[in-house]
């Protein structure tokens, strides 16, 4: 029988996109099962009893939590299409670095800004620019931050910018205007299909998130 590989996600997650763009661009078919955070399902808390969180990820069975876990884990199943890691250990460190800052400084970053009120806006939009154009110095004028060849740091960044409306609008700011090399990266990747096919529409981000600003589901 055919391997079975179910995703525990929900559609506006930026973390489960990740996990999306990876099976896409390894052209592995699986089965989503977007999930009520809300009113959690007994699998997702028996897939992921320590953090209860989405994305996770089913293989025969077997649960994988943890978005850049999962993209590794994907990486090592199937590693005959589109490597997404370096072969070179220095590299592989270097691109779980800047996974680790995406996860820290950018996405943590991006929610601190989405729920921030008054005053306090201008400053986690001031702290979130500045560490985009951290990225916008790392991308320089490579096509993607693996170089010529979309990798695991493309695929770790990627979803924030389906939140980039929202974000414009709750920190005041243009990211074309402050970031054009991260601008062009990103239309860079909007062409590739597992972008593409795995990013929501924008505008139906926009909504929900201004919709929802406290949704528990996002936090
Ligand atoms: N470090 C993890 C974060 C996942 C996460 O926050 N998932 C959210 C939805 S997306 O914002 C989630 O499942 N929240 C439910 C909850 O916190 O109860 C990862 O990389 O997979």
């Amino acid at each position: 029988a055919s391997e079975e590989i179910v995703l525990l996600d929900v559609w506006a997650s930026p973390y489960a996109m990740r996990v999306r763009v990876a099976l896409v661009e390894k052209g592995v078919k699986y089965v989503c099962q977007p999930q009520n955070l809300v009113d959690k399902s007994s699998l997702l808390l028996e897939m992921n009893p320590i953090h209860k969180k989405v994305p996770v990820l089913i293989h025969n069975g077997k649960p994988i939590c943890e978005s850049l876990v999962i993209v590794e884990y994907i990486d090592e199943v199937w590693p005959e299409s589109s490597p997404l890691l370096p072969i070179d250990p220095y590299q592989r460190s270097q691109a779980r670095f800047w996974g680790d800052f995406i996860d820290k400084k950018i996405f943590v970053g991006a929610k601190e800004l989405r729920m921030a009120e008054g005053q306090e806006k201008e400053n986690k939009a001031k702290d979130f620019l500045e560490n985009l154009k951290i990225l916008e110095g790392v991308i320089g004028n490579e096509k993607f931050f693996g170089g010529d060849t979309f990798g695991y740091v493309d695929v770790a960044l990627v979803p924030i910018t389906s939140w980039y409306d929202v974000l414009e609008t709750c920190g005041n700011f243009s990211i074309e205007v402050n970031c054009p090399k991260i601008m062009a990266w990103t239309r860079r990747c909007k062409e590739r299909h597992s972008v593409s096919s795995s990013l929501p529409d924008p505008n139906k981000v926009y909504s929900f998130a201004l919709e929802t600003k406290k949704a528990i589901g996002l936090k």
